[in-house]
């Protein structure tokens, strides 16, 4: 018997990219509660597509549509600024960062870690804010910033980054954009968190809104009222830390980013406090 006959390559094909569409979604999400809904979801339009496609049952059909319509607009709300994100890196143009495969590695070195911990101690000392993001692979662009400050495009160095958050120059408001060895800019001003947490003031829902939009990437906050060090990775917010335990987290992180898989997260800690 002829199976092309039988089967529809169509259908075969439509199943197939369906499961890549499933797959890639799946392979997206690590959060157990979110994948339970995913995979909720999921089923529901498989249902709608099996009971339109082989049932003849026009009112379980109308039900089971009423149901998945009810869903999306339940995981639209909820979602929201994760669809939002979807469509931004498409409209971008940024499919490799979606599929987990940024085209920019991070190349990062000790030198970077050292100048960094260093140069945030010292603010820390003279309790001099500042913001450090520190893109690992996330491929950060000028219009994922509300402004996108001024190119510096300079080695990195710990005296260039103490000049830049001085207070009454120009630049010293705003974050500061590390990629690699290299400031690329200053005066950068971050999106906020999503979230609204009334017991952080702007500096740190700057640096909690960049990095729960982006995997790849972490900000460091020096606090001007208080002098505190914080690190912020994937909307969390470790603090107050050390010089030495932003040195060994970012150890972890950046040498982890040089060589974990593009698609896997790194948990900062298990003390970090979690916005949700
Ligand atoms: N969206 C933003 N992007 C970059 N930097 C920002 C942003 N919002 C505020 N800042 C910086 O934070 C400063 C204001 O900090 P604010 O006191 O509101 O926050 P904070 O979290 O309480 O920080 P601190 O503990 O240093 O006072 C601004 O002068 C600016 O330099």
């Amino acid at each position: 018997m002829n199976v092309l006959a039988v089967v529809d390559p169509r259908l075969v094909l439509d199943v197939l990219f369906a499961s890549a569409i499933g797959f890639l979604l799946f392979s997206r999400v690590n959060e157990a509660r979110t994948l339970w809904l995913l995979r909720g979801y999921l089923f529901l339009v498989a249902l709608a597509w099996f009971v339109q496609r082989y049932a003849n049952l026009p009112l379980t059909s109308k039900l089971v549509d009423a149901l998945v319509l009810a869903c999306s607009l339940s995981l639209a709300i909820l979602w929201q600024g994760e669809l939002r994100r979807l469509m931004e890196l498409l409209g971008t143009g940024r499919l490799a960062v979606l599929l987990g495969n940024p085209q920019k590695e991070f190349r990062g070195s000790a030198g970077t870690v050292t100048q960094i911990t260093e140069a945030a101690g010292r603010l820390s000392q003279q309790r001099r804010g500042a913001l450090i993001v520190v893109d690992m692979g996330s491929d950060l662009r000028p219009e994922d910033f509300l402004n996108p400050g001024v190119a510096i495009g300079a080695q990195l160095s710990r005296e260039l980054l103490l000049n830049l958050f001085a207070a009454d120059t120009p630049l010293h408001d705003g974050a500061v954009l590390v990629r690699g060895n290299r400031i690329e800019a200053a005066g950068v001003i971050l999106p906020l968190s999503r979230h609204s947490v009334s017991r952080y003031g702007t500096r740190h829902l700057a640096a909690l809104g960049i990095t729960e939009r982006f995997d790849r990437c972490i900000c460091i906050v020096v606090s001007e009222e208080t002098g505190t060090l914080s690190l912020s990775n994937q909307g969390k917010l470790e603090r107050p830390i050390t010089s030495s335990r932003l040195e060994e987290l970012l150890r972890e992180l950046l040498s982890s980013a040089e060589s974990r898989p593009p698609a896997r997260r790194t948990v900062v800690s298990s003390s970090a406090e979690s916005l949700s």
